[in-house]
């Protein structure tokens, strides 16, 4: 099992200046299959337990990755002792197939994700940008706020989780100030980030407590049917995501909503579409099998450099 402390590391790093994670984002809104195999996620729902398997392969040419993750993502009670999603990264070698590395892919899945948000903050928030409000307070509530925390400089950080005690909990293990909020409106009034990062299926976040020009990075809400954010806001916002196909067939905030989707962050990291950073943005993440699969490599890398 590879330790999180390598993960973490890596792609913080990684999300500072162009990554890897920017260039195979950009390659793969590209659409060239010589250089990029990247097909939606197949999901096998569990609805009798409120879960699913997702099985995420990518093929990344000039990289010479080749890679699946398979996962697992549970709605679970407040204080389940086990994680909603739970993870395996392979890498195989690409001229032979065989099998290179089996990775816990617990941190890569949050690390790569707070990662990518981080990159739609970049790109996407209001010039003056002075309070981020996280709401949700799991493992991609706690990798965003590292992440943002250390890329940007905000005044203050707000947070919202369904349980007060579990945000108490939360802000309890940092060493910078955060305020815990009551209500979801309590703490987006006057954001000028947010990140959603829950497991609701119905909307919790709605447009008319949006500060306009607000960058929404929204995490959550993974299958047709869930939702993170109202119809107000997600027809309001100018909408990026990580994939057109993955967010036509698994985002309920798009399907649900009629939302236009107006460019992938490939496409704005390729240069084709802008960065309408004064418009209220929402960069809608479903998770992308090249990003697991780029995060594998550095960890890979890392370790057989150590060891
Ligand atoms: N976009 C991506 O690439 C990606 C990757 C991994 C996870 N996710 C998604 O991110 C979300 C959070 O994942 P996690 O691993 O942090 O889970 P987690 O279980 O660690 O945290 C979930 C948080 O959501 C809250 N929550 C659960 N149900 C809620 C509800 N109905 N209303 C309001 N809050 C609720 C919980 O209180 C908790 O704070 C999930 O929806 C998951 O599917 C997305
Ligand atoms: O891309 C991923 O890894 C995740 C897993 C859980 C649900 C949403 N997407």
């Amino acid at each position: 099992r590879l330790s999180e402390t390598l993960a973490i590391t890596e792609l913080q790093h990684h999300g500072r200046s162009p990554s890897t994670l920017e260039s195979v984002m950009g390659k793969f809104s590209k659409r060239d299959s010589s250089e990029i195999i990247q097909p939606v996620r197949s999901v096998v729902p569990i609805q009798q337990h409120s879960g699913f398997l997702g099985v995420m392969p990518a093929y990344l040419t000039a990289e010479g990755i080749l890679c699946t993750k398979m996962v697992a993502f549970y709605q679970r009670a407040e204080g389940s002792s086990l994680p909603s999603t739970q993870a395996t990264v392979l890498l195989f070698h690409p001229e032979h197939g065989n099998v290179t590395a089996i990775m816990d892919g617990e941190a890569i899945t949050a690390k790569r994700t707070a990662a990518v948000s981080a990159i739609s903050a970049k790109l996407f928030k209001p010039a003056l940008s002075e309070v981020l409000c996280i709401l949700g307070s799991g493992q991609q509530a706690r990798s965003h706020y590292d992440v943002f925390t250390k890329l940007f400089k905000f005044k203050e950080v707000r947070l919202w989780s369904r349980r007060k005690e579990m945000a108490q909990r939360f802000v309890n293990d940092l060493q910078d100030p955060v305020t815990v909020c009551s209500s979801v409106k309590e703490a987006v009034i006057g954001a000028d980030v947010i990140v959603t990062a829950t497991g609701a299926s119905q909307p919790i976040l709605f447009g008319e407590w949006v500060k306009p020009g607000a960058h929404i990075a929204a995490v959550g809400a993974c299958r047709p049917d869930w939702r993170e954010l109202d119809d107000v806001l997600m027809r309001e916002a100018v909408v990026y995501v990580d994939s057109r196909e993955g967010a036509t067939a698994e985002s309920g905030d798009i399907i649900l909503s009629g939302a236009e989707v107006f460019a992938e962050l490939g496409e704005v990291i390729n240069g084709s579409f802008p960065a309408q950073h004064e418009k209220t943005t929402v960069f809608k993440s479903l998770g992308m099998g090249i990003q697991d699969a780029v995060s594998a490599k550095l960890v890979l890398e890392k370790w057989n450099s150590e060891y």
